[in-house]
């Protein structure tokens, strides 16, 4: 065992004992190294959706989710013969959860401003729900029937006209029955059984049975986030949410924190992915022994161990000086969920803003708003969180403005708009004000 890697199965560190490149390696994020292949990948699927539509979606729906489909938008008899499968139990969690997510949705709601600037001069910014919009809901290795309510709450609450869902199918060419009631309550009615790089094309470009839309939201895989990347780069594609992709959870902990607490919330994103990230930061080095005993012990009981052990292998428990070095490793880190698990949270908290979304203290498990706190669970990860805003009700929505002058109103900024377009040397600029007010004064 050497000195800077204390174990090397759950690799622990001594951040003080690491050189810088040392340390930005422990930090990358797993799907960093391999995107020049990814992106490849991706690419030839994009192009083929795009030259063969419909037979390539479900070629590769065929090749990736071993579904043999006839027809991609799923029909609305097996809709319901699914739903009539659902528990109780699930169905009331739903209900639950749609009530949060809306209650915290609904309170976004934005408002048109309209105001005076100058005499005579009306200004105005208009909210305006996005025409079309996909909603990519993932199924690779989990079906994410809350991501479903996570992007159909707000396109609802938005009243976006034309609101699209796709999600991969089982092997049987079905989807979940929870998944459906979701879409059920967000009231969706257009749904694809298709999922992938596959279907962010088609819904970026069209195919002969799914129309195209304007924007895409929804968090997926690496092939998924690379694909929407892909279309919004293109101006024939469509515009996107955000680089949302493999989960990411970083916890600072102190030593008052408990150790079985941070492991679960380390394993509850681990399990998501075997490129999944999972960070702990903690000032005490006893604190980093337990919740690595905690994470082996724990580990062992997951359904999904095999695929959060190699999560781990991405992962890392990291000792530092004190606190505020776990700050800042964090802000430049810049993790999609934040864990702070330490005597004066809130406090800490105030200092933490590069994240896509905060859990504060020992009672606020990151499952919590993966589900039902009312917090909007796509996210930006890849270090994208300093930049890019968590998923909320204003991403549904375009804003434009305009503006409406008097004669009056524009006599009286005629000066200043003919002085700085003389200064541009844009005279048809100056022209456009100054025949307005010669012809009214003739
Ligand atoms: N950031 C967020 O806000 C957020 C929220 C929820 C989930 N997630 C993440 O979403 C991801 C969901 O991933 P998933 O895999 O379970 O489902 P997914 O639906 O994103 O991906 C499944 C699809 O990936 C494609 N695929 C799989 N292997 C491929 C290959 N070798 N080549 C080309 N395409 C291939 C297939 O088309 C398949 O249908 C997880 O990483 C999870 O952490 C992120
Ligand atoms: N943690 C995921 C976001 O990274 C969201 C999710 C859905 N279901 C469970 N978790
Ligand atoms: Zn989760």
């Amino acid at each position: 065992m050497s000195a800077t890697e204390l174990c090397l199965t759950q690799r622990c560190f001594n951040w003080a004992a690491l050189d810088a490149n040392e340390r930005e390696a422990l930090l990358q994020r797993p799907t960093q190294s391999v995107s020049s292949e990814l992106k490849a990948t991706v690419d030839a699927i994009i192009a083929a959706v795009r030259s063969e539509g419909d037979t390539a979606v479900v070629r590769y729906t065929q090749q990736f989710d071993c579904a043999d489909l006839t027809t991609l938008r799923y029909p609305s008899e097996r809709i319901a013969a699914q739903l009539a499968k659902l528990d109780a139990r699930t169905k009331a969690a739903i209900d639950t959860a749609y009530g949060t997510i809306r209650k915290f949705h609904a309170a976004q709601q934005p408002q048109n401003i309209r105001l005076e600037t100058a005499p005579g001069i009306e200004c105005e910014l208009r909210y305006t729900p996005m025409n079309a919009v996909g909603l990519y809901i993932p199924g690779g290795t989990a079906v994410l029937p809350s991501t479903a309510l996570m992007l159909g709450v707000p396109a609802q609450l938005a009243g976006c006209p034309r609101v699209v869902l796709v999600s991969p199918p089982n092997q049987q060419g079905e989807l979940a029955p929870a998944l459906l009631y979701a879409a059920q309550k967000c009231g969706i009615t257009e749904i694809y059984r298709c999922g992938g790089a596959q279907a962010i094309a088609a819904l970026a470009y069209g195919t002969e049975s799914i129309a195209k839309v304007n924007k895409i939201f929804g968090p997926g895989n690496s092939f998924v986030t690379a694909a929407k990347q892909a279309v919004s780069q293109d101006p024939a594609g469509a515009a996107i949410d955000m680089p949302a992709g493999p989960s990411e959870l970083m916890v600072i902990a102190d030593s008052g924190a408990n150790p079985a607490y941070v492991a679960a919330d380390l394993l509850s994103q681990a399990e998501h992915g075997a490129d999944s990230q999972v960070l702990l930061l903690t000032d005490s080095d006893t604190q980093l022994a337990a919740v690595q005993q905690q994470l082996a012990q724990q580990l062992a009981q997951l359904s999904r161990a095999s695929t959060a052990a190699q999560a781990l292998a991405n992962s890392a428990l990291i000792q530092v000086r004190d606190l505020a070095e776990a700050v800042s490793i964090s802000q430049s880190y810049a993790p999609e969920h934040l864990s702070v698990q330490t005597a004066n949270a809130e406090q800490l908290a105030e200092q933490l803003t590069n994240v896509g979304s905060l859990f504060i203290g020992a009672f606020t498990p990151e499952s919590g708003g993966d589900y039902a706190t009312g917090t909007n669970h796509v996210l930006p990860t890849y270090g994208f969180a300093d930049t890019v805003s968590s998923l909320g009700l204003l991403d549904f929505y375009r804003r434009y403005t305009s503006q409406k002058a008097t004669r009056e109103g524009l006599a009286g900024l005629a000066d200043a708009i003919v002085a700085l377009a003389e200064a541009e040397g844009l005279d048809a600029h100056a022209r456009a004000v100054t025949v307005r007010l010669q012809e009214s004064d003739s």
